[in-house]
């Protein structure tokens, strides 16, 4: 790029900017790109926290609207030279029905793809998912698998079945003429489970252990390893992946990554006692408390009852069969495809992400009091 291009400054456009992973992504944007004049947040329900955001030096735009609006999408992509694509319907209790997971994830994610082809935006970042991969519902085991690994994907839920589709939107997308007669640039991010600061399923976890007198109940075997990515490093490999876009289009168009960084891969049960335990919470049992047939049972029933009790109330429990086979198989990562294409490396050590995970569990658990 040409001397005079890279003092320019520029607009990001943040979708999802007030949700979990988005504020991490909005704030490390605002800290770790240098190049960045405007910052658009839009999102369905913009949080307080940004009003203090908007005394820095970079001109911090807060945008209240929805991604399955056309029109309101086109208008906060106009101008802007990237777009961070993170909201997105994230369900997989039940609370939401399969159609306003597909209109939000898929619609909302083929509105910003169309935005920024009639408004001229060359780069957009997509945050995709573990899940467009797996865990299949054979429950097929992805040991340290990478980006190439062969794998069958069947999604039958629609959750991943959305964020497949909205994947394949988004790649399919790379290379198309954008208004002006660029050509689209995009790629996406996977993560596996997001954990820190505001991951919302880790502090209900916390209360309910605090609820049952300090102590959890080990349901899932701790030989099932997950792979689980700190929020800190996803935000982080959000902003380089869409940084480097632009010099490295030819390398990195079309492409997909998942998001990694130095966390243990452990049983989702074992991994959050990372954090709740130095919360004073125990788990309790190192097998198993219930045979599987029983959680099979218990997950079957809590379907069948959310189906019963849907007209009269939202019944969502933690426990379903989506959610009892997803914690049940073995899902880890082990790739350096972001590093070798361009240059990731996680910003936070597993050491960091564990303390500032810890430290927000303990205020967030405290506030509830
Ligand atoms: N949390 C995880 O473990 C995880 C893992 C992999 C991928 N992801 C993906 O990361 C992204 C962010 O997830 P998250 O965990 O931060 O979820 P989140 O629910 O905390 O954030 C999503 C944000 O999108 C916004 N949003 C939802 N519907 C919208 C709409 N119609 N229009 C505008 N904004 C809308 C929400 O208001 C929210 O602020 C999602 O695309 C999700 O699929 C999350
Ligand atoms: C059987 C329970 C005993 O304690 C444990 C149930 C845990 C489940 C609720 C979670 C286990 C794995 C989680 C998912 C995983 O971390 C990856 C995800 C990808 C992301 O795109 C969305 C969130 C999630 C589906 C995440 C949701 C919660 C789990 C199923």
């Amino acid at each position: 790029m040409a001397d005079s291009a890279q003092a320019q400054k520029l607009v990001y456009l943040v979708t999802g900017g007030c949700g979990f992973l988005g504020e991490h992504v909005v704030r490390m944007l605002l800290q770790r790109e240098p190049r960045l004049g405007e910052l658009r947040v839009f999102d369905r329900h913009l949080g307080p926290w940004l009003e203090e955001l908007k005394t820095g030096p970079v001109r911090v735009t807060a945008i209240q609207g929805d991604v399955t609006e056309a029109h309101e999408v086109a208008a906060a992509v106009a101008g802007a030279h990237v777009v961070i694509h993170t909201a997105g319907l994230v369900d997989v209790f039940g609370r939401a029905s399969p159609e306003t997971i597909h209109e939000v994830n898929v619609q909302g994610t083929r509105n910003v793809i169309e935005a920024c082809v009639q408004t001229g935006t060359q780069f957009l970042v997509y945050t995709s998912s573990m899940e467009v991969v797996g865990p299949n519902t054979k429950g097929h085991p992805f040991y340290r698998g990478n980006e190439d690994t062969l794998y069958e994907a069947v999604h039958r839920h629609p959750y991943p079945c959305s964020k497949a589709l909205a994947e394949r939107l988004v790649l399919e997308a790379n290379g198309r003429e954008v208004h002006g007669g660029l050509p689209l640039v995009t790629c996406a991010l996977r993560p596996t489970g997001i954990y820190g600061e505001g991951h919302q399923i880790m502090r209900d976890f916390y209360r309910q252990g605090l609820r049952l007198g300090g102590w959890l109940f080990r349901a899932i075997p701790a030989s099932v390893e997950h792979g689980r990515v700190y929020v800190g490093n996803v935000a982080w490999m959000h902003v380089l992946a869409a940084r480097e876009l632009e010099r490295r289009a030819a390398l990195m168009g079309g492409q997909v990554y998942f998001c990694y960084d130095g966390s243990p891969y452990k049983s989702y049960e074992d991994f959050n006692m990372e954090f709740l335990g130095p919360c004073g919470l125990q788990l309790v049992g190192a097998r198993p408390l219930l045979p599987y047939w029983v959680l099979v049972f218990l997950a079957a029933l809590n379907a069948l009852l959310q189906w019963l009790l849907r007209p009269l109330v939202l019944y969502a429990p933690l426990l379903n069969p989506y959610t009892l086979a997803v914690a049940s198989t073995t899902f880890t990562v082990s790739t350096d495809k972001a590093q070798r294409h361009f240059g990731y490396e996680p910003l936070f050590s597993w050491e960091d992400s564990r303390t500032r995970t810890i430290l927000w569990v303990q205020a967030a658990g405290s506030s509830a009091q």
